[in-house]
């Protein structure tokens, strides 16, 4: 793997929730591509055991944003999670099922759904769980979706090329009219942001929260909102080879949160 394809290496500092983002380490689409490759072969982790780890600190990163603005202990948090057709949308699947174990009210969209048994697996695990799993954005999505405590934006991740395609299209844009009324928090990658470079064709999807999986992917450099980190699974020496550092993450949390500096 070419260093090259890391856009920056840099340090982080710990305080105590929370890294001061005095540095970050960003990687490219490429990058973040080989090293979850090298993850699966080398380590020899499997795809669940990542996503799995990957959708908790998603599901603790909601939780996170959350619980700060609840208005009441009685009203239960109603989560709408939107999947795409990847990983990025495994990674929502997996965080809607334990953001039910924390409590929450979940949806989950998943238009375009995987046959691979594992995401069927996922699928039937959130539905036992009492999570409707639907087709389509709900109807009265417009008008109601200022009623979701966060809508969760795992459509596409560091796989995403191109413009974005049909149903994914109109999903986007009604998210990007969504996101004036409601918490958007976005996995990975803002959907339909170019990986490495943002928003370049000026969509204007301009979610509120972004947790990072495994490192910053470069897009994450114009990113203005609440920037969180997770994925806390690398070896130090996979580190050391792509030359990046995980943040240090507090305690036992799976997720950090990356502080700009003033
Ligand atoms: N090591 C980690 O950090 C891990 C991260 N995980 C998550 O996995 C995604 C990357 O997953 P991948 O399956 O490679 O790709 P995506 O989910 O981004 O999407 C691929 C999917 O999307 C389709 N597609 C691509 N471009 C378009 C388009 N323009 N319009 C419509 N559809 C499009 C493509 O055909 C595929 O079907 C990473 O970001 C993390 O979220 C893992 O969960 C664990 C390890
Ligand atoms: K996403």
């Amino acid at each position: 793997m070419s260093t090259s394809a890391i856009l920056t290496n840099q340090s982080t500092t710990k305080t105590s929730l929370s890294c001061s983002m005095t540095e970050t380490t960003y990687l490219s689409a490429s990058a973040a591509a080989a090293l979850d490759a090298e993850l699966m072969s080398e380590p020899g982790f499997t795809l669940e055991q990542l996503m799995e780890l990957a959708g908790l600190a998603v599901a603790e990163a909601v939780y996170t944003v959350v619980e700060e603005r609840r208005p009441s202990q009685q009203v239960k948090p109603k989560i709408l999670v939107i999947c795409g057709p990847g990983n990025n949308g495994g990674d929502g699947l997996v965080a809607a099922r334990h953001l039910i174990l924390f409590g929450y009210e979940c949806v989950v969209v998943y238009p375009k759904r995987s046959s691979k048994q594992h995401f069927v697996n996922l699928q039937k695990q959130c539905e036992d769980m009492g999570i409707a799993v639907l087709n389509g954005m709900p109807d009265d999505f417009e008008d109601r979706s200022g009623e979701y405590a966060a809508i969760v934006d795992s459509i596409f991740g560091f796989s995403f090329h191109g413009e974005p395609r049909a149903p994914f299209d109109d999903i986007l844009l009604q998210l990007k009219k969504a996101q004036d009324c409601a918490l958007v928090v976005s996995v990975d990658v803002p959907s339909g942001w170019d990986v490495d470079e943002g928003d370049v064709a000026g969509f204007g999807f301009s979610p509120q929260v972004l947790i990072s999986l495994t490192a910053p992917k470069g897009c994450a450099m114009s990113f203005e909102g609440r920037h969180f980190v997770g994925g806390r699974f690398v070896p130090p020496y996979l580190e050391e080879k792509y030359q990046f550092r995980m943040p240090r993450y507090p305690g036992t949390s799976q997720v950090v949160e990356l502080l700009k500096n003033s």
